[in-house]
């Protein structure tokens, strides 16, 4: 059986979406564990004042690399960056780029995307539907292409609970929706938006269902697979443990827990939290490139890449081990203790919003506004709202994933590829995974220092005698108003005094008595 690392020598890959979460990650996996690749031509667009040499040269740098840069410090040589600025036309790609793929390429692996929830249906619509058609042309235009790897989401489908490794039928003929939108303004676009996308639940799933079917409709000319992820979070085992640079998805709700500012979201406990570490995405991924370019199935395959139906873990038992990691492994500077509680009640989550969010967040910025400082704390939650708002619907209920093909894919392996390129989640160990996923969160995303943490849990006990202080004057202060205001307050008050007086003359007596 021919290995992995041996079929990907000598190739020339395309990536798209290299600079984003996932790229990153597969690029980093293919330098690694496939040594002898030839190339790796990224398209990226320059952002942000930066060219996309420079963007390209910041990515080698950064602390994903640092393994490959071990083995190889030479590794940036393999990688070619294209100037590519996917939502324009022909993706921008110059003439001489385009003759320079068409003649190179061997596998193309198309990960880029917005996945933003709140994305205008035309830019949706543009980077996840268009761009994706034309990448599919540039690809028949490959001589060599052996394989076209997309990666789509597992929840293209949300609006079905249970999701077989099918294509289903668009919502809409995807052409026919691109005529439409085209002559539209934006006020009707965003007018209609929520009637065209139904019953799913942003722009983001609906797009990401369109391009299914673009991509399935070349299935004759190409090879292609087709990879469904769930909620991808931080690595398990690779390149280490908790790797993770984004707020997007969970990693956000667990930063703003691990702050202690968010206290309260609503969320099904017993609901299967399906997360899937980042790597196990990119282990699958490069495996289906191989089989789809050594075995040619006859149609395209689709690969649901998810863990609820292996390996269950619930959002309840992550909510319990997010936190008590971030007790044990405080964040820096963190706003009050953290301690959040998931409900699917509307009504509790309301309450606790008022008394949890707002509540703490009017005090502080009173306090702020006192010493002369910018308020800020209703501002970040009302963000928070917004963004927690947007995840409540994956979060509230469960689907169940068929994984049929990820299973055929891992018994075409070899036994050194299983382990190489290891997707098999059922040796995941979740609560080991949760407190690698908060501790990378803090290392990655905030940039903390590990060594701080004596300091912040100095913080946190700090943040306890206040909240012990606080709640005792406030119950005192509750009390005596009360106290002087009713007779019934009154009563009951000598009532438990005297009633916790006699238990202790009791014990007292007892413990006389045994003596
Ligand atoms: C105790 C724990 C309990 C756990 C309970 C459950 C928790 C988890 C629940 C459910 C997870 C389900 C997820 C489903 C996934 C589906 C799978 C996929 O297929 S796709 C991938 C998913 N995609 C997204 O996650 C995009 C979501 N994000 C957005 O749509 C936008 O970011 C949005 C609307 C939320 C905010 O948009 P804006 O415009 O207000 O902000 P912006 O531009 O994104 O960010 C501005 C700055 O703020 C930071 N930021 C963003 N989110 C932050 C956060 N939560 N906390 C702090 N900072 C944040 C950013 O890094 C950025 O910083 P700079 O300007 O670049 O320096
Ligand atoms: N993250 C998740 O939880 C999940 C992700 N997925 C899918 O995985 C894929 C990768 O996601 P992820 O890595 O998280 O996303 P990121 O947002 O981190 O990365 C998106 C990538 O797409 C590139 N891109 C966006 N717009 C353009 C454009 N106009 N021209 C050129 N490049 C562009 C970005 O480049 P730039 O740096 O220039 O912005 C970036 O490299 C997507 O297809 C997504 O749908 C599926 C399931 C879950």
């Amino acid at each position: 059986m021919f290995r992995m690392a041996e079929y990907y020598a000598g190739k020339s890959v395309l990536i798209t979406g290299a600079t984003g979460f996932m790229g990153k990650v597969l690029v980093e996996k293919l330098l690694r564990s496939c040594p002898e690749v030839k190339a790796l031509y990224l398209l990226v667009r320059p952002k942000a004042g930066q060219s996309m040499q420079q963007r390209v040269s910041e990515m080698m740098t950064c602390k994903l690399f640092d393994r490959v840069r071990e083995d190889d410090p030479d590794f940036h040589r393999k990688i070619i960056p294209i100037s590519s600025e996917l939502t324009q036309p022909g993706l921008a790609i110059s003439p001489q780029d385009g003759e320079k793929l068409a003649s190179c390429i061997n596998i193309v692996f198309h990960c880029a995307a917005t996945i933003r929830f709140d994305e205008p249906l035309k830019h949706a619509l543009q980077l996840n539907v268009i761009a994706t058609q034309q990448l599919l042309s540039l690809a028949k235009q490959m001589h060599h292409l052996e394989a076209f790897i997309h990666i789509s989401t597992a929840y293209a489908n949300c609006n079905r609970k249970h999701i077989d490794e099918v294509i289903y039928p668009p919502p809409v003929e995807p052409r026919k929706l691109i005529e439409s939108l085209e002559w539209m303004d934006d006020g009707i676009v965003r007018d209609i938006t929520p009637r065209l996308i139904g019953d799913r639940p942003n722009t983001y799933t609906y797009t990401k269902a369109l391009a299914e079917f673009v991509v399935q409709q070349e299935q004759d000319q190409l090879n292609i697979a087709i990879i469904r992820p769930s909620i991808v979070g931080a690595s398990w085992q690779e390149p280490f443990p908790g790797w993770i640079d984004n707020f997007n998805g969970p990693s956000g709700v667990f930063i703003a827990a691990g702050k202690g500012i968010l206290r309260t979201m609503r969320a099904n406990n017993d609901a299967v939290a399906d997360l899937i570490p980042v790597d196990v995405v990119i282990n699958l991924t490069l495996a289906a490139g191989w089989y789809t370019a050594v075995h040619r199935p006859k149609s395209a395959l689709v690969y649901n890449c998810t863990t609820g139906g292996i390996n269950p873990f619930h959002w309840g038992e992550i909510e319990h081990h997010v936190i008590s990691s971030f007790k044990r492994n405080p964040l820096e500077q963190a706003f009050r203790r953290p301690n959040a509680n998931i409900t699917s009640n509307y009504l509790i989550n309301q309450y606790w919003i008022l008394v949890s969010h707002k509540f703490p967040a009017f005090i502080y910025d009173l306090f702020l506004r006192l010493s002369g400082q910018k308020p800020q704390m209703m501002r970040i939650f009302n963000r928070l709202h917004k963004a927690i708002g947007l995840l409540e619907y994956f979060s509230s209920q469960d689907w169940e994933w068929n994984s049929e093909n990820l299973n055929m894919l891992m018994s075409q392996m070899t036994p050194e590829d299983r382990k190489t390129f290891n997707f098999d989640v059922r040796q995941l160990n979740w609560p080991e995974y949760i407190e690698n996923y908060c501790i990378g969160t803090k290392k990655y995303v905030l940039n903390e220092d590990m060594s701080d943490i004596p300091a912040a849990r100095q913080h946190l006990r700090k943040l306890r005698n206040i909240r012990y202080t606080f709640n005792t004057v406030l119950v005192v202060f509750i009390w005596r108003v009360f106290i002087a205001r009713s007779q019934m307050a009154r009563n009951i008050w000598y009532f438990v005094v005297s009633l916790c007086f006699k238990f202790l003359s009791y014990f007292r007596a007892s413990s006389t008595l045994t003596n």
